[in-house]
């Protein structure tokens, strides 16, 4: 099972036939084990791709390869069309990790305005820029809040508030939503969709509820460090005979083993 979903518009300064995120034979070794094992699949630009399966299954190391702060990765990894992790990519990719990597002790609009100075923006264009940032997260009302302040749902918008600034061509999302209330989910998801459409931006968001599959246009499956799919969830369920993405993977799982207990 390998097909992709049509790509959606490219984002600027993609070609809109290359995908944004390519991997081929791609493996990562961590502590002495492959957790990451042979995986090729390409992201089409300008959608909105669910990197699912369950927990220590390998998401956050991938996404750390794909944003280029893990070692021992070995293999094809190509982002916006140049290696994973080269220099350039620095201002074009935004990545928000599981934990918090805000600071406590300055308000929501300081740490946007001390992680906008670290990109390079001249202090002029700083306030717009913040102000746009906050609005996509609807902080703004919690703009001068101390952070360490703010609830975990709150502080995480902040974060991701930071990663969205610059407007980066690709977003990696690790686990987002966890934590959050379904209101602020739904409103989460719904900015994810808009940044896609329209600022062309393509976004990779890990996440182990697969009630949040259905939400994205393209699927990466995973199970112990290999993908076990890359497909839509309609295409998914088709392909399986299930009624949910969630049994879509099962069933999936039960072939993987079935074809593991045959080869050995
Ligand atoms: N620093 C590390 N050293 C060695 N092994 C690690 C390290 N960090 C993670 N691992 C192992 O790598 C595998 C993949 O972990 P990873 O964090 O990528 O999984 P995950 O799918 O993101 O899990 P979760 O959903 O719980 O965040 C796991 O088996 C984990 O134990």
């Amino acid at each position: 099972m390998n097909k992709r979903p049509a790509a959606a518009q490219a984002p600027g300064g993609t070609a809109p036939d290359r995908p944004a995120i390519h991997a081929d034979r791609l493996s990562v070794v961590r502590g002495g084990r492959t957790v990451v094992d042979d995986l090729a699949f390409d992201v089409p630009p300008g959608t909105v791709t669910g990197l699912l399966g369950p927990s220590g299954c390998g998401k956050s190391t991938l996404m750390r390869a794909i944003v280029g702060t893990q070692a021992k990765v070995t293999g094809t990894l190509e982002v916006l069309g140049r290696p994973a992790g080269s220099a350039p990519l620095r201002a074009r990719v935004g990545y928000v990790t599981q934990d918090p990597s805000v600071y406590g002790d300055l308000t929501a609009r300081q740490n946007l305005d001390y992680f906008a100075a670290v990109l390079g923006v001249p202090r002029r264009e700083r306030p717009a820029m913040v102000d746009r940032a906050l609005e996509d997260v609807d902080l703004t009302s919690h703009a001068d809040s101390l952070t360490g302040n703010l609830s975990g749902g709150q502080h995480s918008r902040v974060s991701l508030a930071v990663a969205l600034l610059g407007s980066p061509e690709l977003l990696v999302l690790d686990e987002p939503t966890v934590g959050l209330d379904p209101v602020l989910r739904r409103d989460l998801w719904n900015l994810f969709h808009r940044l896609a459409a329209e600022r062309g931006t393509t976004l990779l968001i890990s996440s182990h509820v697969m009630d949040e599959a259905d939400r994205c246009q393209n699927l990466l499956l995973m199970r112990a460090g290999r993908l076990l799919a890359d497909d839509s969830p309609d295409a998914l369920r088709a392909g399986t005979h299930t009624d949910s993405v969630e049994d879509a993977f099962l069933h999936l799982v039960d072939e993987a083993r079935r074809a593991e207990t045959t080869a050995r």
